[in-house]
């Protein structure tokens, strides 16, 4: 006789609560998951990571964007792209990742339960699903992966037409001809550059100097250049005061007095997590302001049987690190020896050209007095740069000149986010530049851009060591 329903109860189904509760099920425990009926697969497949990667994939084939190098700059496969026609391929995908979803939890013997959790004591949760009969759920553990939802100011007003969040944003009736983006974070790029593609005029307004100040600013300068040149403006330092709706469109009032008018207005300035809204109280627990749950090492709460992942514990908050968290916890709960998610993660920017970097800044090394040289490749000086067209893009290796071992790779371009696995397995492997120089890629590829920019911080790290001997 089991005193819970369930040994493990995970709370939210997206990335980092499917891959807690499928190694659970690996781990023979019995094991439920519990999100809306619409929300199989959480923010990353309905409202976030995917349909934004989908609707980027759109953009870049109906507009011939990336062909115009080879066709001309009037290149289009399509003249008039509706949002109809960006929507079909996003609404597809998200339809066939749910279906994968459901399946594999059904494989793994997860039960799904449709509704909303809320804690009753700390091994039990009350479950709606809105049909006025809610149900008592208990487990032994507790994951929550309950994720995050857009932070929404008060100063304005949302209506899910004109100005929208990054969630409104993918069901827009139109393509505008015009749009503020309030927040240069990763979020508010991304849109700004897929809708500077299909030909909208962009404006970009931050509070901050600077935007995506994590990332190489070289290029973040590269971006910065590409989006300028496809109409869009820039306003650093400045911040929202106020966002109107009108008749005619919006008006978006800067505190510095400015006056922006645009047909839409997109708010990606930051997110807040939902362990607000899961009465945390009744377990034991306490959100902090912007609804996230404190963990340790493990991602244990302080109570000891509730795990939190995902989203919902703050920074790095990428479907690609909470799904391992996810992982990891669940295999943590289970009793099971869990290995600490490898340090080298990798970051993935989908804007248009795209980033991709793992290891450390220029800046950073700098900050810490850690020597480096520098070897850079581009895609121009590529074979495989020339045949698809990609004139600007490029690679960076940072490498240390005392052991030759890789510090960071930044790359900008065509295939960025898959180029920097390469670099991420060398450095992850303790491997140094030297493999890099000695070894042979394929030809003609993009991914021998390493081999370029290993010569080329070996040939100065060389330079400097000859002079040092004559010396
Ligand atoms: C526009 C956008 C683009 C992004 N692009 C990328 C990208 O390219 N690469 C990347 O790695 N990351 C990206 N991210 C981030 C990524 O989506 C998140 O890091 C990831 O989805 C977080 O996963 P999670 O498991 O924490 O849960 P989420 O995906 O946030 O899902 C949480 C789930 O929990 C459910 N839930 C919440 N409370 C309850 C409750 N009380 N009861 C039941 N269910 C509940 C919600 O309904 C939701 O389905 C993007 C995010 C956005 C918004
Ligand atoms: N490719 C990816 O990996 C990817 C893609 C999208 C989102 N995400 C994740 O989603 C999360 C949320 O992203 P985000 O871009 O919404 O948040 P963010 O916090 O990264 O960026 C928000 C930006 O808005 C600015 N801002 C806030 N209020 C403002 C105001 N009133 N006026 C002007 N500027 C203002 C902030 O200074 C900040 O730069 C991040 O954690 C990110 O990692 C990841």
């Amino acid at each position: 006789m089991h005193v819970f329903d369930y040994d493990v109860l995970v709370i939210g189904s997206g990335p980092s609560g499917q891959k807690a509760a499928i190694a659970a099920a690996k781990l023979d425990k019995r094991v439920a998951i519990v999100d809306r009926r619409t929300m199989i697969g959480g923010v990353c497949i309905n409202t976030g990571t995917i349909p934004s990667k989908t609707l980027r994939e759109a953009v870049l084939y109906l507009t011939g964007l990336s062909q115009r190098e080879m066709y001309g700059q009037s290149y289009r496969v399509k003249d008039d792209i509706t949002v109809a026609d960006l929507a079909a391929r996003t609404q597809h995908v998200i339809g066939r990742q749910v279906d994968v979803i459901r399946n594999q939890l059904s494989r793994n013997r997860v039960t799904l339960i449709s509704g909303v959790a809320k804690f009753v004591d700390p091994h039990a949760v009350m479950v709606d699903d809105g049909n006025g009969r809610p149900t008592k759920v208990s487990a032994e553990k507790i994951i929550i992966a309950a994720g995050t939802r857009p932070a929404r100011p008060e100063s304005v007003e949302f209506d899910e037409r004109t100005i929208v969040d990054s969630d409104g944003v993918i069901n827009l009736e139109r393509v505008p001809r015009s749009m503020v983006v309030v927040g240069a974070g990763v979020i508010g790029m991304e849109y700004a550059s897929m809708f500077a593609a299909l030909g909208t005029r962009v404006t970009v307004v931050e509070r901050r100097p600077k935007m995506l100040d994590f990332c190489d600013q070289e290029i973040v300068e590269a971006l910065k250049y590409h989006l300028r040149d496809l109409s869009v403006t820039f306003r650093f330092g400045e911040e929202v005061a106020t966002v109107e709706r009108h008749q005619g469109g919006t008006l978006t009032t800067l505190h510095s007095g400015k006056r922006i008018a645009a047909d839409t207005v997109m708010y990606s300035a930051g997110r807040q997590g939902l362990a607000d809204e899961l009465a945390l109280d009744a377990a034991g627990l306490t959100g902090d302001k912007r609804g996230r749950i404190e963990v340790d090492k493990n991602f244990r709460t302080a109570v000891e049987h509730i795990y939190a992942v995902g989203d919902v514990i703050g920074f790095p908050a990428l479907a690609s690190t909470s799904m391992e968290q996810g992982r990891l916890a669940a295999t943590h709960a289970c009793g099971e020896p869990a290995r600490a998610m490898h340090e080298l993660q990798p970051i993935g920017i989908y804007t248009i050209p795209e980033i991709s970097f793992v290891g450390k800044t220029e800046d950073e090394l700098t900050d810490s007095r850690t020597p480096f040289e520098v070897g850079v490749s581009r895609y121009r000086e590529l074979a495989r740069g020339q045949i698809i067209g990609d004139s600007y893009g490029m690679l960076k290796l940072i490498v240390s000149p005392r052991d030759h071992k890789l510090l960071g790779v930044h790359i900008f371009g065509t295939g960025a986010t898959e180029l920097v696995h390469i670099g991420q397995t060398v450095m992850g492997l303790g491997g140094t530049v030297d493999y890099l120089v000695d070894t042979v890629f394929n030809y003609p590829t993009l991914a021998e851009c390493y081999k370029v920019a290993a010569l080329s911080a070996m040939n100065k790290i060389s330079q400097v060591d000859r002079l040092h001997d004559e010396y």
